[in-house]
């Protein structure tokens, strides 16, 4: 970044929705919670309360063990799948692979993630099959496939339908594999789908979900959702050993609890992905500009000419320039539309003058 771009007031910051704030019902939800004492470790009737809250948005009787942070929940659903021995099939640009810092590795013991290609961060049957044909299964001297982890919505912005989710569990469970996702942005691909939470999970054969309400409106709050109780025995074990089992677990709970009641998880991934619309569709009509993905959540993955995207930088707002010359912009459930009309239009003005 140069010297101008690190001194000019920051006008708004589209690089993640890990900067974006945490919506009122929440924080007035923790704030409420903080009174009085609680049954530690868990124990709490808010934490109770999130585990029916979940298992009637999900149709089933679901195993919620809440976390504070996303690779946690990631980490530790896949040590409850995976032998320090075993496989985890993913996409090369997951999540657990790229930006986890080898979590998943050291909860399983050792486990290999095994990362493969797909176009727009999604995996496909074809890509695991070949794999797996080749994976040596039941050979000692090979890693055992053991888990496919599939992120919704994806690193790339897009979403897997249900269908999509349910023909590589086919393969997966074919194969005696578990089902991860990893739901960061569960909420965002949930609101774009229109679908049913069971349908893109359990119903297409996902056994272990991270859901994730930190992006979505939450201070820090994840909640492992296991759809298979079997799964699910040691993992209470497998969390405090792994020193994330949160004393005052209450205030996990108030936080998980207040953004799935009255839909309002649903009610803020709608306004980012609205966000990412709006802000994606102005962006492509610029000259030279392109998407290099469907934008189908809160995320946007766009090339700009330099000029354009230089002088977005200088006028002062912030993105992360990804791979190549690829800009990646986030939508937040409390970005403003009037920031992203503002947004497009100093980019169409620059671009006029380019
Ligand atoms: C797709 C995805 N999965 C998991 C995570 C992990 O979350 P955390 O940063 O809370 O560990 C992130 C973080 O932003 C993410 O983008
Ligand atoms: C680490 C970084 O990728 C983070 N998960 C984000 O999406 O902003």
């Amino acid at each position: 970044m140069t010297d101008a771009i690190l001194t000019t007031p920051v006008l708004y910051d589209f690089r993640s929705d890990n900067v974006a704030g945490a919506a009122p019902e929440v924080v007035n939800a923790l704030a409420a919670a903080a009174i009085g004492s609680a049954d530690p470790y868990g124990q709490d009737p808010l934490t109770a309360g999130v585990t029916r809250r979940l298992s009637a948005l999900f149709e089933a009787e679901v195993t919620v063990f809440p976390v504070a942070t996303g690779t946690a929940a990631n980490a530790l659903a896949l040590s409850a799948l995976v032998p320090p021995y075993g496989a985890v099939y993913c996409h090369q640009e997951s999540h657990i692979h790229v930006d986890e810092c080898g979590a998943p590795e050291m909860a399983t013991g050792g486990a290999k993630l095994v990362p493969l290609a797909g176009e727009c961060g999604k995996l496909t049957p074809a890509a695991l099959t070949a794999a797996l044909a080749g994976a040596g299964i039941g050979v000692v001297h090979r890693v055992q496939p053991a888990a496919l982890s599939l992120t919704q919505a994806t690193e790339a912005g897009t979403v897997y339908r249900p269908q999509e989710v349910a023909a590589l569990t086919d393969v997966a469970h074919a194969h005696g594999m578990a089902v991860h996702m990893d739901g960061a942005r569960f909420v965002n691909a949930l609101a774009r789908l229109g679908c049913a939470p069971a349908e893109v999970t359990w119903k297409a054969g996902v056994d272990v979900l991270s859901l994730g309400g930190t992006k979505g409106g939450c201070l820090a709050a994840e909640a492992v959702v296991f759809f298979n109780p079997a799964l699910a025995e040691d993992f209470g074990f497998l969390r405090k050993r792994a020193g994330h089992l949160v004393s005052k677990g209450r205030f996990l709970s108030a936080q998980l609890d207040a953004w799935l009641a009255d839909d309002l998880w649903l009610r803020l991934a709608r306004h980012a992905n609205a966000m990412a619309d709006r802000l994606s569709q102005g962006l492509a009509a610029l000259p030279g500009a392109e998407l290099a993905h469907p934008v189908e959540a809160n995320e946007i993955f766009v090339r700009l000419p330099a000029a354009v995207a230089d002088g977005l930088e200088a006028a002062g707002y912030r993105f992360y320039r990804w791979e190549g010359d690829l800009l990646r912009l986030v939508t937040a459930f409390d970005t403003p539309q009037a920031v992203v009309n503002s947004f497009l239009k100093i980019a169409k003005d620059l671009s006029e003058k380019a």
